[in-house]
């Protein structure tokens, strides 16, 4: 496959690297290297980052907050994570926007679909924050609503695991990787590596996903060249 535009969703999570809570800068640095990589090569990027390296609104339901409110926190906290991401890839040379789904004029543009696409074509990074901007949502749907608005050839999930396992892998030692899978099996087998408002997007728009392991340095590189690495989840 011979991508031109790639919509990455990045894992909040997986921001923190070895710590607890929060941002590990070697990690972020690690991202903004493959990621300036991957745009030397003329491929168009525009990115999804999570915040549960910060805040998950279902987290703070379950401790009594309201639902609505605690989705907007977790909105907010993909600003911040967007924020990080952005600063590390002007420090490697890369152009950026940041386009938030909220508006917050001071430090960002808000989403404007032919903007985010003009961005594009001038070979700049675009960085979608604040999710779909509803609650009830996450990112990974925001990752795929905005890959089907801007035209994107996949969505690429750059998780800490290396693809879609028969079972969770971190929680099932004897869990199984797939090379591919349909959505069709992925609905069926109830595969909770991305939620399945994001799959059924998907589905319905006839866009590829492709789950990954993006800790390892060059591995995004591999995949925008066309390697099969991590899993295909297709129609
Ligand atoms: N069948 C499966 N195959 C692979 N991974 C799975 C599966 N079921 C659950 N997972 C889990 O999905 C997670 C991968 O998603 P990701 O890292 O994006 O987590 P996340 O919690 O959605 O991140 P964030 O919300 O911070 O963006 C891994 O933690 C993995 O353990
Ligand atoms: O469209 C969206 C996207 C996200 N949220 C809230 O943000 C947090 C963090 O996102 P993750 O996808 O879990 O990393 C999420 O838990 C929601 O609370 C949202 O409400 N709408």
């Amino acid at each position: 496959m011979n991508y031109k535009r790639i919509l990455l969703k990045l894992s909040g999570e997986s921001l923190m690297g070895d710590k607890q809570y929060g941002i590990d800068n070697e990690r972020v640095r690690q991202y903004a290297e493959d990621i300036r990589d991957v745009v030397a090569k003329g491929i168009e990027i525009a990115i999804v980052i999570g915040g549960g390296n910060i805040f998950r609104g279902l987290s703070a339901e379950k401790s009594g907050m309201d639902r609505a409110q605690a989705d907007y926190m977790g909105m907010l906290a993909t600003v911040i994570n967007s924020m990080a991401l952005q600063d590390a890839l002007e420090k490697v040379g890369v152009k950026t926007r940041l386009m938030t789904a909220i508006k917050m004029e001071q430090i960002c543009e808000p989403f404007i679909r032919r903007r985010a696409m003009r961005h594009l074509e001038k070979g700049r990074v675009v960085i979608f924050g604040a999710g779909t901007g509803n609650p009830y949502f996450t990112t990974d749907s925001a990752a795929a609503l905005r890959a089907i608005e801007i035209k994107a050839d996949a969505v690429m999930k750059g998780t800490r695991v290396d693809g879609i396992y028969t079972a969770d892998p971190e929680k099932d030692a004897s869990a199984v990787r797939f090379d591919e899978i349909t959505f069709r099996e992925v609905f069926a087998k109830n595969l909770n590596v991305m939620d399945m408002t994001a799959f059924t997007l998907c589905e319905e728009n006839k866009l590829p996903i492709i789950v990954f392991d993006m800790n390892k340095q060059g591995n995004f590189m591999k995949l925008a060249s066309g390697e099969k690495i991590g899993t295909l989840v297709r129609g």
